[in-house]
C-alpha cells in the first residue's frame, strides 16, 4: 500500500468492467482478496485514526461492505474500539466508509444519503473503501445529488479513472493504492501520467536546433493572452519565437518586456510550429484557413477553437490535416461548444467527450480542467493527475498551449499525443510546490523545471 500522487511513473486505470474482469480472473487462484483488502484498511485506519474514539464503519450491501467488516474484525482484533452499524458513535476518531464502491449502480436512495450526511458532519476524517461512496468510477461524477467527500481514498486492485478526473479529486482526499498482491492482466482502459523527460539538447546545438514556434492572436485589447503563450514557449527552449498580432501595427513589439520574442508570419515561417488562437478574438477565423492548411504543427487554442466550432467549412479542413498534427486545448465549454453540447452535459463523462471530439475533429484533444484528459485516435487515452486549483487563474490555458508549442518545436517527430502527455503533466507539476499566483510564475515555475 502506498500513497499514490504525485506518480513517479504512468500508471494503468481500469475502468468498471475491466475491474471486474481483472478481479473474477484473480479470485479464481486467490480467493482471500476481500482478506487482503480489509487488512489493507485496517492498516491505514490505524494510521489515521485521531484519538482513543472508536472507529466507524459504515458497511454497505455488497463486497464494499464486506471489505469494511473485514477491517473492522481485523481493528478489533488490535484492540482498537470499533463501531459498525449506520448510527454515529459518540466522538469517532475515524470513519471508514464502505457503503458502495465499485457496485454502484444508480442515485443512493434517501436512507444512503442520510447515513452520508452523518458520516460527513460527525467531525472524524473519513476513510473511503475503493471509492468515496457515491461516486461513479468511471467518470468521477456523483450517482445522485451527493458523494462523500473522504480525506483519503484507499483503492483496491486497480486505479479508477474517476477517482482522477471530474469531481474526483475533490471527493477523494489523498489517494491510497493497494494492488492486493495481483498484477492487471489485460490492457488498460487508460493511462495515468507520470513525469515526461525534458528534450534533451546536444552540445553542438545552437538556436536553429531547436525550432519556431509561431504564435498567432493577440488581437487589440487581447495581446497579453498572446504573449503569455509566446514566452511560455521561449521558456520551455525553442530556439525562436515569433508573434503574429492580429490587427496590430507593425511598429507594435512583439512583448515590450520579453526582447527575445520577435514579431513575424505564416508567410516567413512555414516550418514554424503554430500556437493559435490565444486571444485570438473574431480575427482569428480569417486567418485560421491558412494555417490550418500550411503549418505542419498546430496547437489550437481558445478563440481558434470557438471560430472551428462556428464553422463547419473550418472543420472539414481540420480533419483533413495529416493524424498527429494537430494539437487542440479546450476547457469544458470551448468543448461542449465544438461537440454541440451543453458543459454539463459534457462533463458528465469527460473521458468519452474527450475521446468523441478526437474522433471527429482527427485530432489529439486535451480536454483541459481538474483531471485534464489526452485523446487521440488510434491511442490510449490519458488521465493528468498533476496541477489543482492553483493553476485556475487567468492565462494559465496560453501557458500551457506555449510551452507544447515549445516543446513540439524541439522534437517535431513526436506525434501530437505524446507531446500533450508530456507539456500537461509539465504544466500542472510547476503548482504543486506552491507559490504560483499569476500565470507569469508558471512560465518560471515551468522554467525552472528544465
Ligand atoms: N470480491 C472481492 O474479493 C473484492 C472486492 N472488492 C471490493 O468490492 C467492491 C465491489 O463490490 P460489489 O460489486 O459488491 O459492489 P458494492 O460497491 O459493494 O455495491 C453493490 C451493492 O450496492 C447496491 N447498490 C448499488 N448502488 C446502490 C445505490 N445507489 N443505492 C443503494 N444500493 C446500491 C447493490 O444493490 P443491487 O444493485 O444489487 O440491488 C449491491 O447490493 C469494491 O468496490 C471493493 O471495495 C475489492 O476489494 C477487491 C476484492
Ligand atoms: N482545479 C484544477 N485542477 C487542475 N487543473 C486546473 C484546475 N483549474 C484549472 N486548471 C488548469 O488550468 C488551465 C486553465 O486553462 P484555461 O481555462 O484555458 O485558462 P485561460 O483561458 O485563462 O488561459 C488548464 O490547463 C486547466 O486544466
Amino acid at each position: 500500500m502506498h500513497a499514490l500522487l504525485p506518480t513517479t511513473a504512468p500508471l494503468p486505470l481500469f475502468d468498471v468492467a475491466a475491474s471486474r474482469r481483472i478481479e473474477s480472473r484473480a479470485l479464481a487462484h486467490s480467493p482471500d482478496l476481500m482478506e487482503r483488502a480489509g487488512l489493507a484498511v485496517a492498516k491505514l485506519a490505524l494510521a489515521l485514526r485521531r484519538g482513543e474514539g472508536p472507529v466507524w464503519v459504515v458497511c454497505g450491501p455488497g463486497n464494499n461492505g464486506g471489505d469494511g467488516r473485514v477491517a473492522a474484525r481485523r481493528l478489533a482484533q488490535r484492540g482498537v474500539p470499533v463501531h459498525v452499524g449506520h448510527d454515529t458513535p459518540e466522538r469517532p476518531a475515524l470513519v471508514i466508509d464502505a457503503l458502495l464502491g465499485l457496485g454502484l449502480n444508480r442515485a443512493p436512495s434517501a436512507d444512503m444519503l442520510a447515513t452520508m450526511v452523518a458520516m460527513q458532519s460527525c467531525g472524524a476524517p473519513i476513510l473511503a473503501v475503493d471509492l468515496p461512496s457515491g461516486l461513479l468510477a468511471d467518470t468521477g461524477q456523483a450517482a445522485g445529488e451527493r458523494a462523500v467527500r473522504a480525506d483519503h481514498t484507499l483503492t483496491l486492485l486497480t486505479l479508477k479513472p474517476g477517482l482522477f478526473t471530474g469531481e474526483g479529486r475533490a471527493h477523494a482526499g489523498r489517494i491510497w493504492f493497494d494492488d492486493l498482491g495481483i498484477a492487471p492482466d489485460e490492457a488498460a482502459t487508460a493511462t495515468l501520467l507520470g513525469p515526461a523527460p525534458l528534450p534533451e539538447r546536444s552540445a553542438t546545438s545552437h538556436k536553429g536546433s531547436h525550432g519556431q514556434v509561431l504564435v498567432v492572436g493577440g488581437a487589440p485589447g487581447l495581446q497579453g493572452a498572446a504573449r503569455l503563450a509566446a514566452r511560455a514557449a521561449l521558456a520551455c527552449g525553442a530556439g525562436r519565437v515569433y508573434l503574429d498580432l492580429l490587427g496590430q501595427s507593425a511598429g507594435e513589439p512583439a512583448d515590450p518586456a520579453w526582447a527575445e520574442l520577435m514579431r513575424g508570419s505564416l508567410a516567413a515561417l512555414p516550418q514554424a510550429v503554430g500556437v493559435i488562437g490565444c486571444g485570438g478574438g473574431a480575427a482569428i477565423a480569417q486567418a485560421l484557413p491558412d494555417l490550418l492548411q500550411r503549418l505542419q504543427h498546430l496547437v489550437v487554442d481558445a478563440d481558434a477553437l470557438n471560430a472551428l466550432a462556428a464553422d463547419p467549412g473550418l472543420q472539414a479542413l481540420l480533419r483533413s490535416r495529416p493524424a498527429g498534427s494537430t494539437l487542440l486545448t479546450p476547457h469544458p465549454l470551448e468543448a461542449a461548444r465544438l461537440l454541440g453540447r451543453d458543459t454539463r452535459n459534457l462533463q458528465a463523462d469527460r473521458l468519452a467527450a474527450a475521446r468523441e471530439l478526437a474522433a471527429r475533429c482527427n485530432a489529439t484533444v486535451v480536454l483541459k480542467g481538474s483531471g485534464s484528459i489526452i485523446a487521440s485516435p488510434g491511442e490510449r487515452p490519458a488521465l493528468c493527475a498533476s496541477g489543482g486549483p492553483a493553476l485556475g487563474t487567468a492565462g494559465s490555458g496560453d501557458v500551457l498551449a506555449g510551452w507544447l508549442g515549445g516543446l513540439w518545436a524541439q522534437q517535431p517527430t513526436h506525434g501530437a499525443h505524446a507531446i500533450a502527455c508530456a507539456g500537461v503533466d509539465a504544466h500542472g507539476r510547476a503548482v504543486e510546490a506552491g507559490g504560483v499566483w499569476r500565470a507569469g510564475d508558471l512560465i518560471d515555475r515551468l522554467a525552472a523545471r528544465r
